[in-house]
C-alpha cells in the first residue's frame, strides 16, 4: 500500500528525471532564485510599513529599540543587546536565534541598515551579532532575506555538479542514478534502552554504506534513536557531523548526545543555552582555551577604543579622531580573528561529534570531512539546503517524518515546482522500503488519539507504548473526572451555529470569532476541572485566529500558537480550532493534510477538535476524520455547549 504522504507529492517536475546533474542543479538554483525574489518582495513590503501602528503584528519586525549593551563575540563580531524603552517585554516575534536580520535606524526611513544574525533572545532583550556598528539612537530589527544562506547553498550545489570521487558517488546515489548499498546488519550491542523497531533501525543505519533513512512518526523516539546511531558510530571510531535545519532541533540532539559522549561540540548560536550544554559550545570552549586570555585583553582594548570613539567628537578634527579610533579598533579585531582561528581549529580537531545547523559555516569547518553525517528533521530541509552537509559525508543518515510539515517556502511558484519536497521525502518515494526503517512504538498519545493519524499516514503501523496507551487526563493529580477529562478525544461540530470565518481586518489571515468563543469556554471548563495552564495548548492553522485567541485567553503558561510553530512539541491537552467555515466549502491550506497530522498528534491525554463539518466534509480526508470521531463515539454538537455566537 502506498502511504498517504506520496499523494502529497505536488505536480512538480520529476527533478531526478531531468537527466543530468547539471539540469538538476540548474532547476534547484532556479527555485532558489524564485524564493529569493519572494523573500525580498516581502521584506520591501514590510519595511514600507514603517508608519503603521501594527508594524510588529506579523512578528517579523521589532521597532523602537534601544541598544542597552554590547560585547565582542567570536571572530570579532559585535554582539549588541536591544530592549524596548523601560525594559518592557518584547512583543511576540519570529526573530529566532540564527535568523538573519537587518538592523536599522528606526528614525531614518532611508537607512538601508546593516545585516546581522539573532544570537540570543530573552523576554526583554534580543541580541544581534553584526560585523559593523549601527548608526542611530532608536533601532529597528527586520527579519531579512537570507542571502548568505542561499549563497552557501548555491556554492555547495556548484561543487556537487562537478564533484569527483566519493562526493560524486554519493551524489549519484541521491539523484537515483546509482543504487544505495547495504551490508548485512550486525547484531551490535545497543547502549540506550531502545525498543525493537528502534534497535532494528540503528543496526540498519550502521549497515548502510551510503545512505539510510530513519522515519520517525510523532513521539516514536526518532531523536533518541539517532543519538544511538551517532554513539555507535563514535564507538567505531567514526567522526560525525550532526545537523538539523533549525537551531532548536540541533539543540535537542545535542542535549541527548552530551549525556552519552564526552567530546560533543556545538557550533553556531544555540537557541536555548542550558547550563549543561553551555560547556559544549564552540564559543565557550574557545573562551576557556589558555590563548584566549590574550584575546580577551585585545577585546578589552577594542571596547575602550569604541567607547572613546563614541564620545561625540565635533567638527572635522573630531570626526578624524573618531575615524582613527575606529580604524584602530578594526585592526585589533583582525588580530583577534586570526588568533581565534587557530584556537578554533584545535577545539574542532578534538571533537568526536560536531553539531550545527544545515547552514554550515564553511570558513569555520574548513575542509573537514566526516565518516558519518546525520541530518535530523530532514523533512524540514529543502533539497538545495542539504548539499552543504552531503558534501562533507562519507555516509549519510537522514531522519524525519515526511508525513508532517514540509519546509517553509515563500514563493508559490517554487513551491509548486517542488521546493517543499525534501530530499528525504523524494528518496522514500523513489526507493521505497529498501531505504528506510520506520519507528512504530510511540510514547506520547493515548491510543485513540494516535489511531486516525496511524491509519491515514503510517499504514496503521503505530503502536502506543503501554506507558501511554490508556492514560487519561483525569489520571493526573488534581484533575477531576468530567466528560472532557475522561474521554481522550472529542470533536465538536459547529454546523448550524453559523460560526463563520472572516478575514482579519487589514490582513490576509483568517479567523473565526465564534470558534474562538467556544475554545474560551472549553478552556474554562478544563481549568475548572483542575487542569493547569501549562498542561494546555490551543493551536490553530491561521495566525489571525492565534492573535484573536491570545487577546481572549489570559491564563499563565497556557500556550496558543499556530500548527507550524507546534511541530515537534507536545502537551497533555490540545484544543484545535479549524477556523474554516464558508458556503463554498473552501478549506485553503488545510488541504495539505500533513498540517492536520501535526495538529492531531500533539496531545498526550486529550485532544479536542472544533470545526464546521459542512465545510470540512468537502474534502475526503476530513470526511474520514469526521467518520473516525463518530465511530469512536466522540462526536458532539456545539449546541451541547450553550449559546456561543
Ligand atoms: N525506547 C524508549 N523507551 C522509553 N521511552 C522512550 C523510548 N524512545 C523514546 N522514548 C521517549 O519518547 C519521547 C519522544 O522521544 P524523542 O524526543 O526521541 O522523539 P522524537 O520522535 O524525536 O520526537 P518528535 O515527535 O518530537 O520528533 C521522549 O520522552 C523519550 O524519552
Amino acid at each position: 500500500m502506498q502511504s498517504r504522504s506520496s499523494k502529497h507529492a505536488s505536480a512538480s517536475v520529476a527533478l531526478e528525471a531531468l537527466g543530468s546533474p547539471d539540469a538538476y542543479y540548474d532547476e534547484l538554483s532556479r527555485w532558489l532564485e524564485l524564493e529569493g525574489v519572494a523573500e525580498r518582495a516581502r521584506m520591501v513590503l514590510r519595511r514600507q510599513n514603517r508608519s503603521r501602528a501594527d508594524v510588529e503584528k506579523r512578528g517579523e519586525t521589532l521597532v523602537d529599540l534601544e541598544c542597552v549593551d554590547h560585547q565582542t563575540g567570536l571572530a570579532g563580531r559585535w554582539l549588541l543587546d536591544f530592549s524596548k524603552p523601560n525594559d518592557a517585554p518584547l512583543p511576540s516575534n519570529r526573530l529566532k536565534v540564527g535568523v538573519p536580520v537587518v538592523l536599522s535606524d528606526d528614525r531614518d526611513p532611508k537607512d538601508q541598515g546593516i545585516p546581522g544574525v539573532v544570537s540570543r533572545r530573552q523576554a526583554n532583550v534580543i541580541q544581534v551579532a553584526t560585523d559593523a556598528w549601527p548608526e542611530g539612537y532608536r533601532f529597528r530589527i527586520d527579519l531579512s532575506a537570507d542571502e548568505t544562506t542561499r549563497r552557501r547553498q548555491v556554492a555547495a550545489m556548484n561543487q556537487a555538479r562537478t564533484a569527483r570521487g566519493r562526493n560524486r558517488q554519493l551524489r549519484d546515489i541521491l539523484l537515483g542514478s546509482r543504487p544505495a548499498r547495504f551490508d548485512e546488519p550486525e547484531n551490535i550491542p545497543i547502549w540506550s534502552d531502545l525498543n525493537p523497531p528502534q534497535e532494528d533501525a540503528v543496526r540498519f543505519a550502521m549497515a548502510a554504506r551510503d545512505v539510510a533513512i530513519l522515519h520517525g512518526p510523532p513521539g516514536t523516539g526518532k531523536t533518541t534513536t539517532l543519538a544511538e546511531i551517532i554513539y555507535q558510530a563514535v564507538q567505531r571510531g567514526d567522526t560525525v557531523l550532526a545537523c538539523a535545519p533549525s537551531n532548536t532541533a540541533v539543540d535537542n540532539l545535542l542535549e541527548r548526545l552530551v549525556g552519552m559522549l564526552p567530546n560533543v561540540l556545538r557550533v553556531g548560536h544555540p537557541a536555548r543555552v542550558f547550563e549543561a550544554l553551555r560547556g559544549h559550545t564552540l564559543d565557550e570552549l574557545v573562551e576557556n582555551d589558555p590563548t584566549t586570555g590574550v584575546i580577551r585583553d585585545l577585546r578589552r582594548e577594542v571596547q575602550e577604543l569604541v567607547r572613546a570613539g563614541n564620545k561625540g567628537y565635533r567638527g572635522k578634527q573630531g570626526r578624524n579622531r573618531k575615524g582613527a579610533l575606529f580604524a584602530e579598533a578594526g585592526q585589533l579585531r583582525g588580530q583577534i580573528r586570526s588568533l581565534e582561528k587557530s584556537v578554533i581549529r584545535s577545539v574542532l580537531d578534538t571533537a568526536d561529534v560536531i553539531c550545527t545547523t544545515t547552514t554550515i559555516d564553511d570558513d569555520l569547518l574548513g575542509e573537514r570531512w566526516f565518516d558519518l553525517v546525520v541530518v535530523d528533521e530532514a523533512c524540514q530541509a529543502t533539497v538545495p539546503s542539504i548539499w552543504q552537509a552531503v558534501l562533507r559525508a562519507e555516509r549519510l543518515v537522514l531522519a524525519g517524518d515526511h508525513c508532517q510539515l514540509p519546509p517553509t517556502v515563500l514563493s508559490d511558484e517554487a513551491a509548486a515546482a517542488g521546493l517543499r519536497e525534501s530530499l528525504m521525502q523524494r528518496l522514500v518515494e523513489r526507493e521505497g522500503a529498501s531505504i528506510f526503517r520506520r519507528l512504530t512504538v510511540q510514547y506520547r498519545m493515548h491510543e485513540q488519539i494516535m489511531q486516525f493519524s496511524s491509519e491515514q499516514f503510517y499504514e496503521n503501523e503505530l503502536i502506543a507504548d503501554a506507558s501511554v496507551k490508556q492514560h487519561q487526563l483525569c489520571d493526573l493529580p488534581g484533575i477531576q473526572e468530567t466528560d472532557l477529562t475522561i474521554d481522550p478525544i472529542t470533536y465538536i461540530d459547529t454546523s448550524g451555529a453559523e460560526l463563520r470565518e472572516e478575514l482579519e481586518p487589514e490582513g490576509e489571515s483568517k479567523r473565526n470569532p465564534g470558534e474562538a468563543t467556544l475554545i474560551v469556554e472549553l478552556v474554562r471548563r478544563l481549568i475548572d476541572a483542575g487542569v493547569t495552564g501549562d498542561q494546555i495548548a490551543v493551536i490553530a492553522p491561521y495566525a489571525a485566529q492565534v492573535r484573536l485567541l491570545r487577546n481572549q485567553i489570559d491564563i499563565p503558561d497556557l500556550e496558543i500558537g499556530t500548527v507550524d510553530g507546534f511541530q515537534g512539541r507536545e502537551k497533555e491537552v490540545v484544543l484545535i480550532t479549524m477556523v474554516r467555515s464558508n458556503e463554498q466549502g473552501e478549506i485553503g491550506f488545510l488541504a495539505d493534510t500533513r498540517r492536520t497530522n501535526v495538529a492531531l498528534t500533539r496531545a498526550r491525554r486529550k485532544l479536542i477538535v472544533v470545526g464546521e463539518s459542512a465545510t470540512l466534509a468537502h474534502n475526503p480526508f476530513y470526511r474520514q476524520m469526521l467518520d473516525f470521531f463518530e465511530q469512536a463515539n466522540a462526536y458532539r454538537s456545539v449546541w451541547e455547549f450553550g449559546t456561543i455566537s
